[in-house]
């Protein structure tokens, strides 16, 4: 197995990052100059795509649309309609991340999962082929699909249950899983995440890969609204006993190489937002330690790598102010 990849959590912690992002105070932001962003940012995202592989997320307003962006104090700026309910898709993929650290250790984790970028798409079969069936991260599908395999219970549903209970506990939200949306990702079986999951246990990353895929599949389903995501950005960016700042600094590690897929790394650099999206249409963003802000942003429309395209605009735009 290739193990011991980068293992140091404290390398984006303590990396680089533009230093108008360290400091930027978004309270300086008047109103106008919000709204002028959003509608922007809201114009772009005509060009994007709602995905189709899983029928209702095809269904949805593309037009819906809500922000909230704030720190550990409250929020600083909210707008759209904070009432939308949506499921968390990938962006759940961060918190099997840090379930797994949490319970089991990086040590026993990097047995399982890798911690590199990935220059090909999140779905990708070709790129654990290439890698002998370990996963090159926890952002794509095959490192969430193999964690999932890992989380404890008898059966999915207990297994969901479990990660829900711990999760929305820990967090202080009140996530729930969406049987319909459910529904929605059985009636069309995605061949990619199937080949993954075989893969996967084929080469003894998982004991039962159908069981592994069934609950990923779950875990995409969970759901909530736009509070809920904020406070999921809350727990990473300003952890409370008993997370361990140690695996939150490791998670947010992983988002700011993967989170974005194959734009991540490039998209880091340049604005300093450590970002996780979802096919759903959402960005969980925040910044390095030193500054804790939280951006959650919820529009469907979605780019060709599968990152919604307004919430994308936006981060460019708090990148490039300056108080
Ligand atoms: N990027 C995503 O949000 C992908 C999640 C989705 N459930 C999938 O497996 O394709």
């Amino acid at each position: 197995m290739g193990i011991g990849l980068n293992s140091d959590p404290k390398v984006v912690h303590h990396q680089s990052i533009p230093n108008t992002m360290a400091i930027a105070n978004y309270r300086a932001i008047r109103p106008h100059q919000w709204q002028e962003w959003v509608e922007t940012a809201q114009h772009r995202a005509l060009s994007g795509k709602l995905p189709q592989y899983i029928p209702q997320l095809g269904l949805v307003n593309p037009g819906n649309f809500a922000l909230d962006i704030g720190d550990q104090n409250g929020i600083i700026y909210e707008t759209g309609d904070t009432d939308l309910t949506f499921s968390l898709m990938s962006v759940v993929k961060p918190f099997i991340w840090l379930y797994i650290l949490h319970h089991r250790g990086w040590q026993w984790a990097q047995q399982k999962v890798g911690d590199r970028p990935s220059d090909l798409p999140f779905n990708s079969v070709e790129q654990l082929e290439q890698d002998g069936g370990y996963p090159r991260n926890t952002m794509v599908n095959s490192g969430a699909i193999c964690l999932a395999g890992h989380i404890p219970g008898a059966t999915t549903d207990q297994r969901c249950r479990n990660f829900l209970t711990w999760l929305n506990h820990t967090a202080q939200c009140q996530l729930w899983l969406d049987p319909e949306l459910l529904a929605s990702v059985h009636a069309l079986p995605n061949p990619r995440n199937l080949a993954i999951a075989h893969l996967l246990a084929e080469k003894g990353y998982v004991e039962d890969g159908a069981l592994a895929l069934e609950t990923y599949n779950q875990l995409c389903c969970l759901s909530g609204c736009l509070k809920d995501l904020f406070k999921l950005g809350l727990a990473l960016q300003c952890p409370q006993a008993p997370l361990q700042l140690e695996n939150t600094v490791r998670v947010k590690g992983t988002m700011a190489k993967a989170g974005l897929y194959e734009m991540s790394e490039a998209f880091f650099q340049r604005t300093g937002f450590i970002c996780k999206s979802g096919v759903s249409g959402l960005i969980l963003a925040c910044l390095p330690a030193q500054s804790p802000t939280i951006f959650a942003c919820y529009s469907p429309p979605l780019n060709e790598q599968g990152n919604p395209v307004a919430p994308l605009a936006l981060l460019e735009f708090l990148a490039e102010f300056k108080q």
